[in-house]
């Protein structure tokens, strides 16, 4: 799914209108009935107080014309229009006018106004600011926010959590509706999945207010949301006739004195998402313990019994995944350095071999095009360096992607999958997963699908896919606590199997036939 950004969403509208032959009026009154029709259906006319929160452009217009629809429906609402500016917009004018029609007045707040009693129970519907936002709030426009926010009350937001800048990171945090629910017009927005501030929203969906399917078609995006549909068009199915070497070799380079589990994690993942064949290579000490823990697994092993010094391979895997667990001493930066300047087979690169290639930055040059390298946010900024927020951090590794032609997953709630000026946004995973060796399967299952044939950016994302999924998955049995990285592994089946389940259909029970 195509997250458009707040310019791309006007142009939409404009063309909508333009070829549709309507009034702007008429887009609002639809959205205005998508959000009613979404309301009504879960509140069925409970007589619960609504608090409709509005502005004065358009965001506001489409509050002011919910209420309408609520007041029609016979539901209890109180309207606010808090006056930010003079310049009201024609639309919001035009609803505002018809919500007096039905002798409904709103309260009309300005900055020393007292600010209104909200129940617990009550709902809030926030339709302050939209996507126009373009600096922050006025002081006293942030009291009413934070007033919103301490209330208690569930709180529904228009499009956009009112506060949020939809293309920018924000400039005070303390400005921000806190959301339950966003009801997000056409698409939703990148905010919604950044580190900042996806925390502002809780749940979203969007809502079709029938905006021009060709435009929205033909127009590129710079972010992509990525669900089981988007993966469905890369899966690879398994041809009849295969072997185990049509599913190729991969290879992992990992492991150091106390750390071959992350070996064995990745080595296993590489195994369980399909690789043909694979092999580890290890420090001596890691022989034992692969060779008994992973009996479809072949390894190799260092000259070294502790760590690695010297990556010497006599086997032409197809992909390599190097980094889990080998530290960072002297021997082993020189013996992934050399290993680096020969090799030319597709690589993944994940843990120290990223951190030593942060401290030996001339090394970059030497990766192979589209390399992957799957960074946690730590990793991230030794890499790329500081950032401002979580804008200035996608356009620093934007740029890195470009410069080092390779492939950067951002891991995170939302990992991010960069590559050159495009970010694909997965939408799988949870809070369980962020548990040790997690990160060392998300490795082996990108290079156990890189084995596969799959190009690199479809490996990357699927990879992410899959391991999110085989983590959502194993929550419903260990829930968040006890969720470790053995079950991650021991889902990807589930999460593959998952890929062509159809959803479960509500069942209609037959009506009873007389007799
Ligand atoms: N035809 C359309 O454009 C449609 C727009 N829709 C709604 O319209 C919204 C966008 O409306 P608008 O463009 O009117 O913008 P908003 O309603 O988000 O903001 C209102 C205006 O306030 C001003 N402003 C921005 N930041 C401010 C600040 N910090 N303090 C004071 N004033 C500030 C800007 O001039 C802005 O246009 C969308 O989010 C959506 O809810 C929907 O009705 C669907 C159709
Ligand atoms: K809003």
């Amino acid at each position: 799914m195509k997250l458009y950004s707040a310019k791309q969403i006007y142009k939409a509208d404009q063309i909508s209108i333009k070829k549709e032959e309507i009034g702007s009026n008429e887009l609002m009154e639809r959205a205005a009935l998508q959000l009613f029709n979404w309301m009504h259906l879960r509140m069925q006319g409970a007589p619960v107080k609504i608090h409709l929160f509005c502005g004065i452009g358009n965001n506001g217009g489409d509050g002011i014309a919910l209420a309408r629809h609520l007041v029609d429906h016979g539901y209890n609402v109180e309207v606010y229009v808090i006056n930010y500016s003079e310049k009201r917009s024609k639309d919001f004018l035009i609803n505002l006018d018809r919500l007096k029609d039905r002798k409904v007045w709103p309260h009309f707040m300005n900055s020393d106004d007292e600010l209104p009693e909200i129940g617990r129970e009550d709902i809030i519907v926030d339709g302050i600011f939209g996507i126009g936002l373009n600096r922050s709030p006025d002081a006293w426009v942030v009291k009413v926010i934070q007033h919103l926010n301490n209330s208690q009350a569930f709180i529904l937001s228009i499009d956009i959590p009112s506060g949020l800048f939809t293309d920018q990171g924000p400039e005070d945090f303390e400005a921000i509706v806190k959301s339950n629910f966003v009801l997000s017009f056409q698409t939703p927005k990148l905010v919604f999945f950044l580190p900042e501030t996806g925390k502002y929203i809780e749940q979203w969906e969007v809502l079709d207010i029938g905006l021009d399917p060709e435009y929205l078609r033909v127009t590129e995006t710079d972010y992509e949301l990525i669900g089981k549909n988007e993966v469905l068009t890369m899966y690879k199915p398994r041809e009849k006739y295969g072997h185990k070497g049509t599913y190729g070799h991969s290879l992992i380079i990992g492991g150091s004195y106390g750390k071959m589990g992350s070996v064995c994690l990745s080595s296993k993942a590489a195994l369980y998402s399909g690789s043909g064949l694979v092999t580890s290579y290890v420090p001596k000490i890691g022989y034992n313990i692969l060779q008994s823990s992973l009996p479809e697994i072949m390894v190799l092993t260092d000259a070294d019994e502790n760590e690695l010094t010297d990556i010497n391979i006599e086997i032409e895997p197809t992909v390599i995944g190097v980094g889990v667990g080998i530290g960072t001493s002297e021997a082993t930066v020189k013996a992934l350095s050399s290993f680096l300047k020969t090799n030319k087979l597709p690589l993944v690169l994940d843990a120290d071999a990223l951190n030593i290639l942060s401290l030996n930055k001339e090394l970059l040059k030497n990766l192979p095009e589209d390399s992957i390298l799957t960074p946690h946010p730590k990793e991230l900024e030794r890499l790329i360096g500081k950032w401002e927020d979580d804008f200035d951090k996608l356009a620093k590794v934007k740029k890195f992607s470009k410069k080092h032609k390779c492939i950067v997953v951002i891991k995170g709630a939302h990992t991010i999958i960069v590559q050159n000026g495009k970010g694909y946004v997965n939408t799988t995973g949870n809070p369980g997963m962020a548990t040790a060796g997690s990160g060392d399967v998300l490795t082996g299952v990108i290079t156990g699908l890189r084995a596969q044939g799959y190009p690199a950016l479809d490996a990357a994302i699927f990879g992410v896919y899959l391991h999110g999924r085989a983590g959502d998955i194993a929550v419903e049995s260990t829930g968040f606590q006890s969720l470790t990285a053995s079950h991650l592994i021991d889902n990807i089946a589930g999460a593959y199997l998952d890929l062509f389940k159809m959803p479960e259909q509500p069942v209609v029970e037959e009506e009873n036939q007389p007799s």
